[in-house]
């Protein structure tokens, strides 16, 4: 995009200034660095302010550092990996929808009964949040997630996500496994079921999936977290 400029993501002016109280802060990084064992940064974030409510997409090459990043975000890092910096966050729980929606679950629980035991949410919340995912087969409620399809897995983490009502929800490549139909479904599904005072973190190849919720666009390049504003928005200085 040739309107498109590359600087150091940095404070939100809106938050740095305390403009405006309302715009709640969910998370802040400083100088946030991860390193490998041998020494070697692997991921840098000078100034990352996340404010409640942003939709926001995280892009970057095959290796770049976008699920440590989102692991930073989390504050659960890797084994044998070491961060320094400071990492501040309002956020009681964080969400969590995996690249396979199977990994987000135990395999051999049925998946409404481990959605209530995992969220302690009602049998009826249960299936009303099953439904609004698009599985509103009581048949696919009873089985264990190894018996779903892989799309089917996506909706279901998409949902448990949902039912944790975390302020926070971050998904690491949540439409990579799924083919286009499904792919959209996933997109349209996470939209709507978080909140808007929810903050959603969408880590992606996908540039389909940066246009479609792309309200916020942090680039990751070699390990080094950067912000994509367009010309309009540096224009304005509205971020
Ligand atoms: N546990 C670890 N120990 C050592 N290096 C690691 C570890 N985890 C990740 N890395 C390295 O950190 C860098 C960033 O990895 P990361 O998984 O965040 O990339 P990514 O952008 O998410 O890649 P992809 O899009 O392929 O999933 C890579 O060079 C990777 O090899």
């Amino acid at each position: 995009m040739s309107s498109d400029i590359i600087q150091p993501a940095r404070v939100h002016p809106v938050a740095a200034e305390g403009r405006a109280s309302e715009d709640l802060l969910v998370l802040s990084l400083r100088d946030a660095e991860v390193r490998a064992a041998d020494g070697r940064t692997l991921l840098r974030a000078v100034s990352l302010d996340v404010l409640a409510g942003q939709r926001i997409v995280v892009t970057g090459p095959s290796g770049s550092g976008k699920s440590l990043l989102l692991s930073t975000l989390m504050g659960r890092w890797p084994v044998g990996l070491r961060f320094t910096g400071e990492r501040a966050t309002s956020a009681d729980r964080i969400g969590f929808v995996p690249q396979r929606g199977l990994d987000a679950f135990h395999p051999l629980i049925p998946l409404a009964r481990q959605l209530r035991l995992v969220t302690g949410a009602t049998p009826g919340r249960i299936v009303q949040v099953l439904e609004s995912v698009g599985l509103d087969d009581p048949g696919l409620h009873r089985r264990r997630p190894t018996e779903l399809s892989g799309g089917q897995a996506q909706r279901a983490s998409v949902a448990l996500a949902a039912l944790t009502n975390a302020p926070l929800i971050l998904a690491d490549e949540p439409t990579s496994a799924l083919d286009h139909e499904s792919r959209d479904q996933t997109l349209r599904l996470l939209e709507e079921i978080v909140g808007p005072q929810q903050t959603l973190v969408v880590a992606t190849h996908d540039t389909a999936v940066a246009r479609a919720l792309g309200a916020r666009h942090l680039v990751v390049s070699d390990g080094v977290v950067t912000e994509l504003f367009s010309r309009a928005e540096r224009d304005s200085g509205a971020r």
